[in-house]
């Protein structure tokens, strides 16, 4: 809205404030809205109704995206109308989600990124937990790290996927910054320095250089690294910011990841996946027969229908020497007809073949 200079201080404030009121009133009628939405979807499903709907909440932030006028970025709008959506599917039915604790992990960041701020976060002591929590019934959904862009894989997360009947119902990315914290004001006092033992290895070139003498003690999570420095005179942990805020350390150096780009991909598991939403991810598990070419065999009819894939991990099946697993991330949803095929095809092939999941590729 355009303004002239006479308006002044004030007179640019009041208008603020008047746009603010109106803000207000939009965002609470779409919150009736949505409580009609609520309404709709018990009428016509009972008992299963499902609230929480993955596929319509990446499409509208996708719209919000395409159509951001500017000035403010996208991705800030669209974490704007993250949080409105989060609450108004609070109002419907609160969500909860297990995540790898305690309080202030990279994993309780993911879950809120992905959820926004409404849902409700339970703690977990580790990733089988998790997974239990949820196959339990317990909570509605878990977040759990499945790779990083420094140090690879989270194998023990891959294994459990080839047990668990769960699905992975969304993905998250996170950028990883990781900072040095203690209760000591100076860092030539620092003995020991307590971190997840992935988050030393994205700061080992740092932490060769600045803190080449402390003690490096791998722990839980970097969220306990914190807990811990926060009552040991002369420690300090390398973790996030909201560990440092949570349990009352001052950050005496940031962003101390050797990579600058240190990004998390953390998968969001449930007991479906989500319906279509147009920009689809499908993850699998596949095993090949031990022969010579067999893999490319076994990836032949993603080939033949043309479809990408975007990760290929192998790990060992567990079930004998020299037997292995494939997970693989293939773009589209399995109800896409290309999908479908190929994987139709892929089944009748593979000894083990097993569908993880189909899901929005992440938005934000
Ligand atoms: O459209 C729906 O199904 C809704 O419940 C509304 C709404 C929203 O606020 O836009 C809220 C929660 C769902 O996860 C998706 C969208």
């Amino acid at each position: 809205m355009a303004t002239d200079s006479s308006d002044g201080l004030d007179g640019v404030r009041n208008r603020i404030d008047a746009i603010d009121q109106e803000l207000l009133r939009l965002i609470s009628e779409r919150a009736r809205y949505a409580q009609q939405v609520a309404h709709l979807k018990t009428e016509s499903n009972g008992q299963q109704v499902q609230f929480y709907r993955p596929e319509r909440e990446v499409a509208v932030l996708r719209r919000i995206k395409d159509a951001n006028p500017g000035p403010l970025d996208s991705e800030e709008v669209a974490r704007l109308f993250r949080e409105i959506m989060s609450a108004c599917l609070a109002l419907e039915r609160p969500l909860n989600a297990a995540f790898l604790g305690p309080e202030g992990t990279f994993t309780q960041a993911a879950a809120i990124k992905h959820f926004g701020h409404s849902v409700v976060t339970r703690a977990m002591a580790t990733i089988d937990e998790i997974f239990r929590e949820v196959e339990s019934g317990a909570c509605d959904f878990g977040v759990v790290p499945v790779e990083n862009s420094t140090e690879g894989v989270v194998s023990h997360t891959l294994d459990l996927f080839m047990s668990s009947p769960l699905r992975i119902t969304g993905e998250v990315t996170l950028r990883i910054h990781h900072h040095l914290m203690s209760h000591e004001a100076d860092p030539s006092a620092i003995r020991v320095l307590y971190s997840h033992q992935q988050s030393l290895a994205q700061c080992r070139g740092w932490l060769d250089r600045y803190l080449p003498h402390a003690e490096r003690i791998a722990v839980g999570s970097n969220a306990d690294a914190a807990r811990t420095a926060a009552s040991e005179p002369g420690s300090a942990a390398v973790a996030g910011l909201q560990a440092a805020e949570i349990y009352g350390l001052t950050v005496l150096a940031e962003r101390i990841e050797d990579d600058p780009g240190n990004t998390t991909r953390f998968l969001v598991i449930g007991k479906a996946d989500s319906p279509p939403s147009g920009q689809d991810k499908t993850s699998l598990l596949l095993s090949c027969r031990n022969q010579a070419g067999g893999l490319h065999a076994l990836l032949m009819p993603l080939a033949a229908h043309g479809i990408s894939m975007t990760r290929i991990e192998s790990r060992p099946s567990r079930r004998g020497i020299w037997d292995y697993v494939f997970f693989i991330d293939i773009l589209g949803h399995r109800q896409d007809l290309a999908v479908t095929a190929a994987l139709e095809h892929l089944e009748k092939d593979a000894p083990l073949f097993k569908i993880l999941g189909s899901y929005p590729v992440a938005v934000l």
